[in-house]
């Protein structure tokens, strides 16, 4: 359970406010106006848990955390080479109930708004186990599955032999066909949804295996089974006749970025170590990974780096809108690297990343002059030019794969920073959230994203990470389970908005607007940082 009353966080937060507050107007580095960092506390999680109807939250929860948020037992179930790279710990919260449910077309107007209470779909069948979420982006597809383990013996006796060997299938192996992989350090326990109690299991595969994915669903007798799989991410569309054809399952569709949202929310209330920081941004070598108290979250603004990168200004957990995007994203530093290493997978190509150095490869601004441009504040260790070296041969012949690794990273991380860092500015916000599964072992670019947040905003603005980084829109989507997949079943399966759709002016959910270009380009970034 997050316990908000934590003096360092606190001291944070009044760091940041002091700062906006002790700002002289026009500052070059200040926002035009001071963000307003809420007095209320806590009303919207009351709020939300009362619309989840999951009543009020214990103090101190039977498992998780102490009052302090430490973990009380903390589980190293990490895979052994994601743990050499990123030391997590887990602390979860049992105590309040989980279902997200407020529906779309009744979203609050603010934060502190009653959100309605849920229905909770009547027919059996919609509540018939496996629970399942799916996220089937453009390179990943990501899998949510809720294990009951409060099985009665009577209904263990009942149960159907498919399901059992599904959910033995699911839960007693890691790895899964070609590119299936369970997250082990992840897994959510004593959670409880839909009045079940159960634990979540966070998988992912590539998207490209779809198809041996649905072979195996067949395989396993998932098409007696299940009928309906809510589903999101552009798979959820491009794949829906496949499911309908091979297992003969219908998806029930639920937009991305109205999963994520819901599922960071939930992430973040059963799970009092999900958010963190970076002490000492400043100094990259010295940054370590901090808790961060998330209890009061909006507005912030969050960036979704997947293939592509999506920039949201979320204001409240139904209230958001998509403010920019960037082409240039995990799925960019992952094409690059294997072009210019020849490396195959993701993790081979941070392995490199994380032995290279980008500075063989960029133009710094000592290189261009001699030290420090003071003027304008740019230290002469900033890349002034990202790869401005490769056009020298001699430069080029000396640079390793492992530097070339590294440079990439650097610059599609830097790109996303200061995109991310301009939003930021524009909408007066001083949280930027960074999720995506571009994070996932990827301590040099979370390192670089906190660095880019405190550096340039003058320490006004705070980089934010979320522990299981990928897997928000699949747990989102899980959670849909509720009224909105009975409103999903009962309009042909599609519960997201399409652009021809009313958009509602305080939950732009559709894409009425035209898209907001990034307001940089890639060439302008250091001047207008
Ligand atoms: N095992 C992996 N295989 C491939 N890419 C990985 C892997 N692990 C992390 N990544 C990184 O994560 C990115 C995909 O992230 P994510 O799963 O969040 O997005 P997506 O849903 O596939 O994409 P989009 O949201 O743009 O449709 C990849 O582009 C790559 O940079
Ligand atoms: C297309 C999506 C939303 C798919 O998740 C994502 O890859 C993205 O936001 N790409 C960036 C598109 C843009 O330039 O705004």
């Amino acid at each position: 359970m997050k316990v908000p009353t934590r003096s360092s966080r606190y001291s944070f937060n009044l760091k940041i406010f002091k700062l906006h507050n002790d700002k002289k107007p026009n500052s070059p580095n200040s926002p035009p106006t001071s963000p307003v960092i809420s007095a209320k506390r806590n009303s919207w999680r009351a709020s939300w848990r009362s619309a989840l109807g999951s009543g009020s939250k214990s103090k101190t929860p039977a498992n998780g955390c102490d009052m302090n948020g430490l973990p009380e037992d903390a589980v190293d179930a990490a895979d052994a080479a994601e743990s050499t790279l990123f030391e997590r710990s887990r602390c979860y919260s049992s105590s309040s109930s989980a279902s997200a449910s407020a529906s779309a077309s009744t979203s609050s107007a603010s934060n502190d708004q009653l959100l309605p209470a849920i229905q909770i779909p009547q027919g059996d069948e919609l509540m018939s186990m496996p629970w399942f979420g799916m996220d089937i982006g453009g390179t990943l597809t990501k899998l949510v599955y809720f294990e009951p383990k409060d099985i009665t013996p009577d209904e263990q006796d009942r149960e159907a032999g498919i399901l059992r060997n599904i959910r033995r299938y699911l839960t007693k192996n890691s790895a899964y066909g070609k590119t299936g992989h369970r997250d082990t350090h992840l897994q959510m326990d004593n959670v409880e949804i839909r009045k079940r109690r159960g634990s979540l299991h966070f998988i992912r595969f590539q998207t490209t295996d779809m198809g041996n994915f649905l072979s195996l669903a067949k395989q396993k007798g998932m098409a007696e089974l299940v009928t309906t799989v809510c589903a999101t991410g552009g798979g959820a569309f491009k794949f829906e006749q496949d499911f309908r054809d091979q297992v003969n399952m219908k998806l029930a569709k639920f937009d991305e970025l109205d999963t994520l949202i819901k599922g960071i929310l939930f992430a973040d209330l059963h799970n009092c170590t999900e958010c963190y920081y970076y002490e000492n941004a400043r100094d990259i070598l010295k940054s370590e990974k901090r808790e961060f108290n998330f209890s009061q979250p909006f507005p912030f603004i969050l960036v979704n780096v997947g293939s592509g990168v999506s920039i949201l200004a979320v204001y409240g957990p139904d209230n958001y809108k998509r403010i920019s995007g960037t082409s240039l994203g995990g799925g960019t530093f992952l094409g690059l690297c294997c072009l210019l290493t020849g490396c195959t997978s993701f993790e081979e190509a941070i392995q490199l990343a994380t032995k290279g150095d980008n500075r063989k490869v960029d133009k710094l601004v000592k290189d261009i002059y001699g030290g420090d441009y003071n003027r304008f504040g740019l230290p002469g260790d900033l890349v002034a030019s990202s790869f401005g070296q490769m056009h020298l041969n001699d430069k080029r012949v000396s640079v390793s794969r492992e530097d070339l690794a590294n440079a990439t990273l650097v610059t599609i991380t830097n790109n996303i920073g200061s995109i991310a860092r301009m939003c930021a500015l524009n909408e007066k916000i001083d949280k930027v959230v960074f999720v995506g599964n571009f994070l996932r072992v990827n301590p040099i670019s979370m390192k670089l994203l906190a660095y880019a947040m405190e550096f340039w905003s003058n320490g006004t603005m705070k980089g934010l990470f979320l522990e299981h980084e990928g897997y928000f829109g699949a747990l989102g989507c899980l959670l849909q389970f509720n009224g909105e997949l009975a409103a999903a079943l009962s309009d042909g399966g599609d519960h997201t908005s399409h652009p021809d759709a009313d958009s509602e002016p305080t939950t732009p959910k559709s894409t009425d607007e035209p898209p907001e270009k990034s307001p940089l380009s890639p060439t302008s970034q250091h001047s207008t940082r």
